[in-house]
């Protein structure tokens, strides 16, 4: 068995500790140097693993249930549920069993478990595939399932858990050429204009990301710059701009951006960006909520549950238990009352948020247009390619859900509104 594999697993296994047992989302695991000891293949296949035991969390339990009388710690449950997912995902029964054994025996407090260990997963590799894909599709813990029925009915949900099982595609946004940006990696061209892949390897060393003619963004999180439709030389403040996603596609669009952020870490991920792609912002590390002057054109991505994203982000539900969102609800309204102050008559603002949760999306805009009687919702700014004008809600936004799109492999849950002020 070779000793990377071993590696990887074991790095694996403690991503899932800081995950579960701490609540710390796997990006800020990686960024504060989990990862940095392995090698790039190693670093590669550790976060696949612990992504993809995240997605199959609730069958791998499922499977050892059945042959565990009390849970062990939760490092030996992790190195279990990493193997688990790994055999029924076809991996070799020899090599997986016998990594997850040395996984639990390089611990001292864990190596006397190397025996069940070895033996249950002996037995799981016996069930095999044919048990895993008899069990259900993991579903979503309690505190974000039950608002999700509320909101969109249990079928609806089952669809969603569904989208987040499946994982998510690579989509990339072509600094200008969307077409030979197509041509020149295939996948397919969205009707929306992201460039989508499906098996994409690293993504570092893919043909044009290091002369910048791309970058990665989920077609979702495209869209509200194509609603907002900057014009070549306007000016445009961007509110809550890192990692600088909309700030590429704003600037490729000729327009003249103050990005804001309050995040000086995050910022340097927008400088970065820019440089790379050969880019030009305005970049103010500060609090939006000190922005002042008057614009024609605002976009605000306000901070949120980013529950839109599990596709991407499955430590989200494990990570999270929804307590800190009600501070995140309170934040946006005044986020947004404070760009509706910004936005000069005639103007025009695109709110958008990463959520599921109406709270964050239907519900901010309903109230917003309910305290300010000069602002009205702009339906026709939602009607894009490849947009549903049935995802358009009663307030007058643009409702995203990752179950859409499912024969082209889903999208990140989105809410988007163009509100103008008369
Ligand atoms: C959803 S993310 C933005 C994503 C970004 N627009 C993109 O497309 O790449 C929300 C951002 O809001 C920032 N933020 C949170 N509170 C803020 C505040 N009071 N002022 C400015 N930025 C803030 C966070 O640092 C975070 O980068």
């Amino acid at each position: 068995m070779a000793q990377t594999g071993v590696q990887a697993r074991r790095s694996a296994v403690y991503l899932l500790d800081q995950v579960i047992g701490e609540g710390r989302l796997l990006s800020e695991c990686i960024a504060s140097g989990a990862l940095e000891r392995l090698q790039p293949a190693e670093r590669a296949t550790a976060q696949r693993l612990a992504l993809d035991t995240l997605r199959g969390m609730e069958r791998a339990d499922r499977m050892l249930q059945k042959h565990l009388q009390k849970y062990p710690p939760l490092t030996v449950r992790n190195a279990l549920r990493v193997a688990t997912v790994e055999l029924c995902q076809g991996g070799a029964a020899h090599g997986v069993v016998n990594s997850a054994v040395s996984v639990v025996g390089a611990n001292k407090r864990t190596a006397s478990m190397k025996g069940l260990v070895n033996a249950v997963l002996r037995k799981v590799a016996a069930a095999g595939p044919e048990a895993w894909d008899a069990l259900r599709v993991p579903r979503l813990p309690k505190w974000l399932r039950e608002p999700l029925v509320m909101a969109y009915g249990g079928d609806v949900v089952q669809e969603i858990e569904k989208a987040h099982f499946a994982g998510a595609p690579l989509d990339l946004t072509a600094k200008h050429d969307r077409g030979a940006l197509h041509r020149s990696l295939g996948g397919e061209l969205l009707e929306s204009g992201s460039v989508r892949l499906e098996d994409s390897g690293q993504v570092s060393t893919m043909p044009g990301f290091k002369k910048g003619s791309w970058w990665v963004q989920d077609a979702a999180a495209a869209l509200p710059v194509q609603v907002l439709a900057p014009k070549e030389d306007e000016a445009v403040l961007e509110l809550c701009a890192a990692p600088g996603g909309k700030t590429m596609q704003l600037a490729a669009a000729g327009a003249k951006v103050r990005a804001v952020d309050s995040n000086k870490n995050r910022m340097e991920r927008v400088r970065e960006n820019l440089k790379r792609t050969k880019l030009e912002a305005e970049l103010v590390v500060g609090d939006a909520m000190e922005e002042s002057g008057q614009w024609d054109t605002i976009l605000l991505d306000a901070p949120c549950s980013a529950t839109g994203t599990i596709r991407r982000h499955p430590d989200l539900p494990f990570a999270k238990d929804g307590s800190e969102f009600g501070e995140l609800i309170h934040l946006q309204s005044m986020m947004l009352d404070h760009a509706l102050d910004l936005l000069k008559p005639g103007g025009r603002l695109v709110y958008c948020t990463c959520s599921l949760l109406p709270d964050e999306g239907e519900v901010q805009v309903e109230d917003a247009l309910a305290r300010h009687k000069t602002i009205k919702a702009d339906i026709e700014a939602l009607k894009l390619p490849g947009i549903d004008p049935a995802w358009i809600t009663e307030e007058g936004g643009l409702r995203l859900r990752p179950d859409y799109w499912a024969d082209k492999g889903g999208m990140d849950g989105f809410y988007i509104a163009c509100l103008v002020k008369a």
